[in-house]
């Protein structure tokens, strides 16, 4: 049974980040201490882009083995392997370079260049996903849209029923890039530890919408459908907890 989620309000973007940071260090840290090698998923956007940051900035010292830890993305924009709209572009700047990730450690999605189509993308990173994927995500890391979404996962969307495979193709994304490739719910679904990343007054709404699941429905809010089979946390700053 999933408990309930624990909700961590920080004073701002910055504090926040900091925190899950340490928190994510500490984590990596124990599961190799404890002779495993994690597998963590990353999200793009504002916040995380926070987080990477305090991640480059918190690893020496943290006794974290960035070369025994495998990454991965809760989605990404379809667009060319340098574009700055790339979610791992954007981590690869942030802390990837900084901290030495190995190459075959960092399973990205497939860009423009890889593969003819979106839909392509997606069937490649299923594969790679039951190729060398974990039964278990350590932790799963995800932004939210003021619209609510987690992943590429958009209110209304016909993503937010598929059930049958752990990545899809999004066409026609709400905000752009219009191509994405996103992981489903079952596939979020398989985390030891789901942390949700908000910050800023804008998601105030969303965020008070999905915590309270029993007045919305996943349709409406998708970000009120995933949870940790043993921890869920909303890492918010007092903007985003404004409404709770
Ligand atoms: O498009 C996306 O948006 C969300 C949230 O981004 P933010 O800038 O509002 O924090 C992100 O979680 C997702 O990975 C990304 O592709």
């Amino acid at each position: 049974m999933t408990a309930a989620p624990r909700v961590e309000v920080h004073a701002g973007p910055e504090e926040l980040a900091r925190s899950v940071a340490g928190e994510l260090l500490r984590v990596l840290a124990d599961a190799q201490s404890a002779g495993r090698r994690p597998h963590v998923v990353l999200t793009g956007g504002s916040i995380a882009d926070a987080i990477h940051r305090e991640l480059a900035r918190l690893s020496p010292g943290s006794g974290v083995d960035w070369t025994a830890v495998d990454l991965w993305w809760g989605d990404e924009r379809f667009v060319a392997r340098d574009s700055a709209d790339r979610n791992a572009v954007q981590a690869r700047t942030a802390f990837l370079d900084a901290v030495g990730v190995p190459a075959e450690r960092v399973h990205e999605v497939a860009a423009t260049e890889d593969v003819d189509d979106v839909e392509a993308a997606a069937a490649a990173y299923a594969a790679e996903l039951d190729a060398h994927g974990p039964e278990e995500f350590d932790v799963l890391m995800l932004g939210v849209g003021p619209d609510s979404h987690i992943a590429s996962l958009f209110p209304g969307r016909p993503e937010l029923d598929v059930r049958d495979r752990s990545s899809v193709p999004v066409t026609g994304s709400p905000k752009p890039p219009p191509e994405r490739v996103s992981l489903t719910y079952p596939a979020l679904a398989r985390s030891r530890a789901t942390w949700l990343l908000v910050s800023g007054e804008a998601k105030a709404e969303a965020v008070a919408r999905a915590l309270s699941p029993e007045h919305t429905s996943v349709a409406e809010t998708p970000a009120s459908g995933v949870s940790g089979r043993e921890e869920t946390v909303w890492f918010l700053d007092r903007a985003a907890a404004s409404r709770l």
